[in-house]
């Protein structure tokens, strides 16, 4: 049941996924071409603490970056018309599936496993969750971290798509799901 009363269109978009399945890039893309405001969650932390988030996982612990990723997803999951990347673990906290699924209109971006393999060296400097762990270790990470996806408004597979073209399904997506809740 939908407690919201603010009318669909205005609803913010938060995207969901593991991490390196592209959020971040994707929903700045998408909030370009729809002239919304992009906040990345992770960033957003960044800012407040003024340290990257391996910094923060080090010098602050994880506990306190996931009590701030709650409190910072709650204050912008409620405001409208927003594009909002999460980090990929915030949905692990129900208290943030919560607020995103009662507020917002929330879209999974899936991967395979095979596809994300390929990019592991793009983030995993950056990404403290995965250092220190073998492949295969990430690979558990990987598939028990799949569960807390599931709750969502609308998945999309991006095994073999460019971000610019998830973008634009999104994009065609979200305008069709508006001419379809627009009022008669
Ligand atoms: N569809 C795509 N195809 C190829 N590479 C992609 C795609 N989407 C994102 N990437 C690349 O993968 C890397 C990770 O993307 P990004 O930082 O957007 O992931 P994320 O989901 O925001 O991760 P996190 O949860 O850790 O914040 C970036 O280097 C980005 O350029
Ligand atoms: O999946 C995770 O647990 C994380 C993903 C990143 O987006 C960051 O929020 C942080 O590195 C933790
Ligand atoms: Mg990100």
């Amino acid at each position: 049941m939908n407690h919201d009363n603010s009318s669909f269109r205005e609803k913010s978009v938060v995207l969901i996924g593991f991490m390196g399945v592209g959020k971040t890039t994707i929903g700045e893309m998408v909030a370009k071409k729809l002239y919304r405001d992009f906040i990345d969650i992770d960033q957003e932390i960044e800012k407040e603490y003024n340290m990257a988030t391996s910094e923060i996982f080090q010098k602050i612990g994880e506990k306190a970056f996931r009590e701030k990723e709650k409190s910072v997803i709650s204050t912008f999951s409620k405001q409208k018309l927003k594009i909002i990347s999460v980090g990929g673990g915030a949905f692990l906290q129900e208290e943030i599936r919560k607020v995103c699924l009662e507020h917002c209109i929330v879209i999974y971006l899936d991967l395979s496993w095979e596809s994300w393999k390929e990019r592991i060296s793009l983030i995993i400097d950056s990404r403290p969750v995965l250092q220190g762990r073998s492949i295969e270790e990430i690979e558990e990470l990987f598939n028990s971290r799949k569960p807390i996806y599931s709750l969502h408004n609308s998945k999309v597979d991006t095994d073999n798509l460019e971000a610019d073209e998830v973008a634009d399904y999104i994009v065609d997506s979200l305008k069709l799901a508006w001419d379809l809740h627009e009022p008669h």
